[in-house]
């Protein structure tokens, strides 16, 4: 049995969006930038797709939604804007981000920061979440961009986006929220809270790999990352993808139309999922799952070393992951638990699950046997796991 439960890290394209897509490969396959029929052929399709876009984030038609090549391009161009027209004409030298922010985010950041901006890494608290009123005590008038995403990849941890809004209104400071795992998780309005730049991903919800968007403000103009031909009103140079955006704006209208489905069932079967998870000695789950997105679990088995499991996970024909896909080659701890200030001995001990709207409860019957014997063999091997009962100085409280 093939069982794959690591939608954070990337999703299976729905049947509907790659039907959608085939005749831009194969029929329709003009340069929309072509003088020809070839070309116009492609137009009234991406025009339903952008459209579909812009529906699913309800944006206003005055707003602008830039295709870009994913959720790393899209958020390096935010800062990367900002850096040159604020930071480095010295109007502004400071920009603030969460500590857990997704690499494009961090990485980015450090680059502006070794270039000469100052950065603030916001903490997370004892639940993995980011309090609001960090952002109003470091906030300044040299503050060029507040940088907080929606919902954490790693524990789904759903950040306060709109009070940070508010507060950069209130500070007249540019607000940039990645909101790769929002979307399909969670209703995302743009016009229901203060957000200047907004950043997502097709494949995190059932769309292609290699197609993204940022949503602008009107009047948060960015300076292009890409130039070159010109394309998305010069915004963002290089061929239309096509395939790509008519994907994006299948999958983003299957999103919408599933939300109910992903907030409730997928929730409920997350739930039922994690209840029985937590009957296992010595597990942890840090952020409680009211604050977070409805399909996700960071579950620690203390004693056992994330990569262990999931050896014995894969081996069962099952996909998950330590944290996010991105950080999966090395073996360090799960950053988001260090954030946390978990023990060592939790730190590495990390397994996160993520469910889609395809996930069976058949398939979480499985994994879950998998998983109990899984933890009996490796701390039955293990030369230092002893079960530690409530209270165990890991900080966190022990089920
Ligand atoms: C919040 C957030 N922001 C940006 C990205 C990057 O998306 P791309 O379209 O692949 O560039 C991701 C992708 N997170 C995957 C791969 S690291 C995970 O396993 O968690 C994300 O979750």
């Amino acid at each position: 049995m093939k069982v794959y439960l690591d939608n954070n890290a990337t999703t299976i394209v729905d049947p509907h969006v790659f039907a959608e897509m085939e005749p831009y490969f194969v029929q329709r396959y003009g340069n929309p930038n072509s003088l020809h029929l070839f070309a116009s052929e492609t137009h009234p399709a991406l025009k339903d797709a952008m459209e579909k876009i812009y529906a699913g984030i309800h944006a206003p038609k005055e707003d602008s939604v830039v295709i870009t090549s994913c959720a790393t391009e899209s958020n390096n161009w935010v800062l990367k804007s900002i850096y040159f027209e604020q930071i480095l004409t010295g109007k502004k030298n400071h920009i603030i981000i969460s500590e857990v922010e997704h690499p494009s985010v961090i990485a980015t950041a450090k680059f502006i920061e070794s270039m000469g901006c100052k950065v603030t890494y916001l903490p997370i608290n004892h639940e993995g979440i980011i309090d609001a009123q960090t952002v109003r005590d470091t906030i300044t008038d040299k503050t060029a961009l507040v940088s907080v995403m929606w919902a954490n990849n790693e524990t789904g941890a759903i950040f306060p986006v709109e009070e940070i809004g508010e507060i950069c209104a209130e500070h007249n400071v540019p607000f940039h929220t990645d909101a790769v795992q929002a979307i399909g998780k969670l209703p995302v309005d743009v016009q229901t809270f203060n957000v200047d730049y907004l950043t997502f991903s097709a494949h995190k919800f059932h769309g292609p790999k290699g197609v993204g968007a940022l949503y602008i403000k009107k009047g948060k103009e960015l300076i292009p990352l890409l130039h070159g031909g010109s394309q998305m009103g010069g915004y963002r140079s290089g061929t239309l993808n096509v395939p790509g955006i008519v994907g994006m704006g299948k999958a983003m209208e299957q999103a919408v139309d599933s939300l109910d489905y992903e907030m409730e069932d997928v929730r409920e079967m997350r739930d039922t999922f994690e209840d029985e998870l937590l009957k296992i000695e010595d597990t942890f789950v840090v952020t409680p799952r009211e604050k977070r997105t409805p399909n996700t679990i960071l579950i620690s088995f203390r004693g056992i070393e994330g990569e262990s499991m999931l050896w014995d996970l894969n081996r069962a024909g099952i996909g998950a992951s330590t944290g996010s896909a991105c950080a999966s080659e090395d073996l360090e701890a799960n950053s988001v638990m260090e954030a946390i200030g978990a023990a060592e001995d939790l730190a590495h001990t990390a397994i996160r699950f993520s469910l889609s709207r395809y996930t069976t409860q058949e398939e979480l019957d499985y994994t879950l046997d998998v998983v109990r014997k899984a933890v009996e063999r490796l701390r039955g091997i293990s030369s230092t796991y002893s079960y530690a009962p409530e209270g165990h100085e890991s900080g966190l409280d022990a089920h």
